[in-house]
């Protein structure tokens, strides 16, 4: 059995990211919202775009204004009102200034602005009761983005802050990264749709909402497969199938070592290499993570006749709800996010908490135990969910955020002791 950290770092290697070249589509700027650029931008426009005024108040020539205070101002005649989005007419000779407002052109001649509080006007003349700083509250023409140079990188994604930027540089078409295609199946002869009257024995496909929603909540497309029988030809012909339409496909159930757990036989009689059978966790112990060598069919590649270079990999999550959940937090999710060609920050997130209960196992595996995390006073506090965790449990996952993780030996946490904690 693979400890979580040898399996986490096999699948991370597994994962070739979506190429920049082929994987890609253009989309309007409206659409952004959480995808990921598949080449840098770059702006033909400076930032400012010209040297403009940080204050309402009068734009002078600062070798005018040297020697002023509230007894002795400078008087200056005004020339020209210039309010934003007006280009100014006049050229600032010395003596003179123009009334000049926030974000407004600075007029030729004039160097530096002097605030409105510091000034007394007097029909069309201004007062100058201080010294101002030479070029004080002008934002000079390419002082914050000289136009040319990247802007944004490939692989970062864009949201309301990198979207503003781009609509102030007039992109509105952008070159992202497609949507990685997540296939998802169900196996269980138990198993029946949530709208489906329940008869004996027969259990509710929840994990297909489940992975569908954490597919979709990462901005992947979900391809949703329906429940396969727990038979040997249907399961063949099911996963057949994923191949041909998804990046990434996830099944769950039918992955231990029961009579009617066909999935690693069928992935390997598919042509798959297993590269995950057990892992040593709770829940989750009967991961199992498969690839194939090429994509199926040149559906995955809308722009190009080529294939995608990147080969397919099949994750068999174990039927429980909760290791369902778990092996998905603590597996998948970075896998996808890998692939979907982010650059950085793909890697699952962990941070230090206080355990405000008492948290056992029995040790012999990495446990993970569900519940919430709060911030009080700047420090995380873990609460593990009330009731039971079995991971044939689902009642008890709603309204958790977080996975308190005991280490391998460790069969109990006391009340306040550090724990690291995986977020969602
Ligand atoms: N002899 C052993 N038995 C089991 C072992 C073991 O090591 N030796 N491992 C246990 C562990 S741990 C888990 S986890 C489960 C995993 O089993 P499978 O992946 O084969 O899943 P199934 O047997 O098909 O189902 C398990 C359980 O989950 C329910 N289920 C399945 N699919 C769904 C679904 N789509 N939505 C909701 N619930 C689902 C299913 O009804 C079962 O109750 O094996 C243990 N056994
Ligand atoms: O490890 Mo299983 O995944 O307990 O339920
Ligand atoms: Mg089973």
């Amino acid at each position: 059995m693979l400890s979580v950290s040898d399996a986490e770092a096999i699948i991370l290697q597994l994962v070739q990211p979506l190429d920049s070249l082929i994987d890609t589509e253009v989309i309007d700027l409206f659409t952004a919202n959480g995808r990921i650029l598949a080449s840098p931008v770059t702006s033909q426009l400076d930032f400012p775009h010209w040297d403009n005024s940080a204050m309402d108040g009068y734009a002078v020539r600062s070798e005018d204004v040297q020697d002023c205070n509230e007894e002795k101002p400078v008087v200056l005649e005004i020339i020209e009102e210039i309010p934003a989005g007006v280009q100014p007419k006049s050229i600032i000779q010395s003596g003179k200034a123009a009334r000049i407002l926030t974000g407004a052109v600075m007029p030729v001649g004039a160097n530096t602005v002097v605030m409105q509080e510091r000034t007394r006007r007097e029909g069309n003349q201004v007062f100058i009761l201080a010294t101002p700083k030479p070029k004080e509250f002008v934002r000079q023409q390419a002082s914050y983005y000289k136009a040319g140079s990247q802007l944004l990188p490939t692989g970062i994604v864009l949201n309301a802050q990198e979207i503003a930027l781009l609509a102030a540089c007039q992109c509105t078409k952008l070159n992202v990264f497609r949507r990685p295609r997540v296939a998802i199946l169900s196996t269980g002869d138990e198993l029946v749709t949530p709208e489906t009257p329940l008869q004996s024995g027969q259990i509710v496909d929840s994990n297909q909402y489940a992975i569908a929603a954490l597919v979709q909540q990462m901005g992947a497309e979900a391809i949703m497969l329906g429940i396969v029988r727990d038979e040997p030809t249907a399961l063949e012909e099911a996963i057949a199938n994923a191949l041909t339409q998804a990046d990434i496909i996830i099944s769950s159930g039918g992955v231990s070592v029961g009579d009617y757990d066909y999935v690693e036989q069928i992935l390997e009689s598919l042509g798959g290499k297993i590269h995950v059978r057990s892992v040593a966790m709770k829940p989750g112990k009967p991961l199992t993570v498969a690839t194939f060598p090429t994509p199926h069919s040149p559906l995955l590649t809308p722009h190009s006749l080529l294939p995608t270079p990147h080969s397919l990999i099949y994750f068999g999550l174990p039927g429980n709800p909760a290791a369902v959940l778990v092996t998905f937090w603590r597996f998948v999710q970075p896998a996808i996010k890998k692939l979907s060609g982010l650059a950085e920050g793909w890697e699952p997130k962990f941070v230090k908490a206080r355990a405000s209960q008492e948290l056992r196992s029995d040790g012999k595996r990495e446990t993970y135990v569900w519940g919430q995390m709060r911030l009080s006073n700047g420090i995380y506090d873990f609460y593990p969910a009330s009731g039971v965790q079995h991971s044939g449990n689902l009642i008890n996952l709603a309204q958790t955020n977080s996975l308190a993780i005991l280490p391998l030996g460790i069969a109990r946490v006391a009340i306040g002791e550090e724990i690291q904690v995986l977020i969602q």
